[in-house]
């Protein structure tokens, strides 16, 4: 069989947790060929950690995207894009590529920051990804903002956004309650257009959790490049990043990643679903 080619068109995170460092760790993992098309250059200031976001000229992105599509990404991720003439350019990658699933991980923030990257970017998204997501993987807080229901606290809440997430034309919709949503199991919301299913693991440490989200669009990306169904897609991702969160580390006084390789390397585990 021959190995399974993702390209993702994300920013760097120097402290590589997170990002298109988190992205190549979580492709390797799944035994395929991670490809990068870096969009932005996110450093940490020492002191305080501060983040420091400096996005690439559009002309550095475009001779990337032009390489990385010669080589045939079987799926595309997006990761952070930084802005709004960079979302509709990883669009556009997607529509000029003959890759056969797109994966959106619409980051807002970054963890740890409440300052949402640039507003104006909310509606590129909706206007140029939605539409052509095989898989949008929105937290709760960027589930609000795309569904334009505001801040979501409930189930119910996060049901109403998925539709609207799906009428804007994503294929898939799953919320990340994850992090967020006050339970004390980590329960994510997929909904297909027609069932809303309930991903249920138990919630672990939460100190050491940078990168949780990319490594979830990551799995979830690798898995449908393998072959799974977008449902199975997601369950299977949200049981790898469960691992890697439970076995997350302290990395400094301000920030510890995820372990990209703990499912496979330490414990596998099991996630739960429920119709709703
Ligand atoms: N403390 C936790 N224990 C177990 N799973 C978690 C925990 N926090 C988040 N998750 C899971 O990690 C994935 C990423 O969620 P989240 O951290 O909310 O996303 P993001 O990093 O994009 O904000 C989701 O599947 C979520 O349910
Ligand atoms: C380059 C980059 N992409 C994405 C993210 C989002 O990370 P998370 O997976 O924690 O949502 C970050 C956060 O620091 C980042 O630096
Ligand atoms: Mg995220």
């Amino acid at each position: 069989m021959s190995l399974k080619k993702i390209l993702t068109i994300a920013g760097s995170d120097t402290s590589a947790g997170a990002g298109m460092q988190a992205d190549l760790k979580t492709f390797q993992e799944y035994n395929t060929y991670g490809m990068v098309a870096l969009t932005a250059v996110v450093a940490m200031d020492p002191e305080t950690w501060g983040h420091d976001v400096t996005p690439l000229p559009i002309e550095l992105l475009d001779k990337q995207i032009k390489t990385a599509l010669s080589i045939g990404p079987d799926a595309i991720k997006t990761g952070m894009l930084g802005t709004e003439e960079i979302i509709e350019r990883a669009a556009k990658a997607f529509e000029d590529s003959d890759a056969a699933f797109f994966v959106v991980d619409p980051v807002m923030v970054c963890k740890g920051e409440d300052e949402v990257l640039n507003p104006g970017n909310t509606d590129a998204m909706i206007k140029y990804l939605l539409p052509l997501a095989t898989v949008v993987t929105p937290n709760l807080f960027e589930a609000g903002q795309l569904s334009g229901l505001g801040k979501l606290t409930t189930i119910e809440q996060m049901k109403e956004a998925a539709k609207i997430i799906h009428e804007r034309g994503a294929k898939h919709v799953i919320i990340k309650g994850g992090k967020a949503l006050e339970s004390d199991e980590a329960l994510d919301l997929y909904y297909d257009g027609e069932t809303y299913t309930l991903l249920t693991t138990d919630k672990f440490q939460s100190s050491y959790n940078h990168g949780a989200g990319c490594t979830f669009a990551a799995a979830t990306t690798a898995n449908l490049a393998l072959g799974k169904s977008p449902r199975e897609a997601v369950i299977a991702a949200k049981g790898f990043v469960a691992s890697a969160i439970k076995h997350g580390w302290k990395m400094n006084e301000f920030v510890g990643p995820v372990q990209h390789g703990a499912y496979n390397n330490v414990e596998k585990i099991e996630v739960t679903t429920k119709e709703v």
